[in-house]
């Protein structure tokens, strides 16, 4: 008995103070525990107390271990790495494959990729300038040593679990690279009916964490090129933020916090609730100018102009 209880002293994790943060992993759990609707990732649940940076990060189909290339970009001539991430079956494969198919250049398959037998490269004028491209689908190294120009989070908006998987990977790039520019993606936005995910909760997600929201269909391939120029203008360092425009003079320039903030809370209020409020106003003073204010006056009882009452 003395032994056992030897034997658990010596194997008994150290306490842990109450102030001191849990690791992200570890924090994941605790948003799995309170969340209803999100399924945790069998990859993230391997038995480790080691920090995120040596071993926690996703294992599933996407991210095993491979001795395949991942240095920079630098030492790929030059070409733009980008990855595309997300749960299975999201249309990854499919968007890479619209991907390529955006531009106008002749598809080819990287020599050095094709032994890992993934990733698309090729050509691309973006802004009157040439890019070479190699796009990942179907990234196979832990996600810690991921080294790659944009990430692409691509989930479904027909499916819940996916959206919060994304919202997973978010958390892993920000702490293992915190540099790795990101990119949301809502895919099969053509099946309308069983759509699960907003534009409007997309896009409030996407502020929060600071990147583009998009939202397309790899299918009907709607939306792909604005993402193909989206992801190689991030990629070059041409900042592309969640209030990025085409021909916005303020690309380039990093959003405030309090501004993120404020447009965030911006997006939970109904849309039309201002655009309502300024319309009727509009129409108020226009009556006013052309019918006197006293017809405003009397209370209209006729359904078909329910705003003067
Ligand atoms: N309706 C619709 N279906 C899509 C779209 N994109 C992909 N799909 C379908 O979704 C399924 C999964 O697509 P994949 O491209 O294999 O998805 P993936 O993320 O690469 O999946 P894994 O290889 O398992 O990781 C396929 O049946 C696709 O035809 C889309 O935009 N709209």
């Amino acid at each position: 008995m003395a032994d056992q209880y030897s034997m658990f002293l010596t194997t008994a994790p150290p306490l842990r103070r109450g102030s001191t943060p849990l690791p992200v992993k570890h924090q994941l759990r605790r948003e799995e525990a309170v969340s209803e609707d999100c399924d945790w990732i069998p990859g993230l649940e391997e038995p480790t107390t080691l920090p995120i940076s040596d071993t926690a990060v996703p294992r599933d189909e996407s991210f095993s271990q491979s001795a395949a290339a991942q240095s920079s970009y630098h030492s790929h001539g030059g070409a733009l790495r980008i990855v595309l991430l997300g749960q299975n079956g999201v249309g990854k494969s499919s968007l890479a494959l619209s991907l390529a198919g955006q531009s106008d250049r002749s598809l080819s398959i990287d020599s050095e990729t094709q032994a890992c037998g993934e990733g698309y490269e090729y050509t691309v004028t973006v802004d009157d300038e040439d890019s070479k491209v190699i796009i990942f689908d179907n990234w196979k190294q832990d996600l810690s040593t991921l080294q790659c120009d944009v990430c692409i989070l691509v989930f479904s908006v027909t499916d819940r679990r996916s959206f919060h998987r994304t919202a997973q990977l978010r958390l892993l790039l920000r702490e293992s690279q915190p540099q790795t520019p990101i990119i949301l993606v809502g895919n099969k936005s053509d099946l309308v009916r069983s759509r699960e995910i907003s534009s409007e909760e997309a896009q409030s997600s996407a502020m929060m964490f600071d990147c583009l929201y998009l939202e397309l269909s790899a299918s009907l391939e709607h939306g792909t090129s604005e993402l193909l120029e989206a992801a190689v203008r991030t990629a070059r360092g041409d900042c592309v933020g969640p209030g990025w425009t085409d021909g916005d003079p303020g690309a380039g320039r990093r959003e405030s916090l309090t501004s993120r903030a404020k447009r965030f809370l911006a997006g939970l209020v109904p849309r039309s609730y201002g655009r309502d409020r300024d319309r009727d106003r509009g129409r108020y003073r226009e009556m006013s100018r052309h019918r006197g204010s006293k017809i405003l006056r009397q209370k209209s009882r006729s359904c078909h102009d329910l705003s003067a009452l």
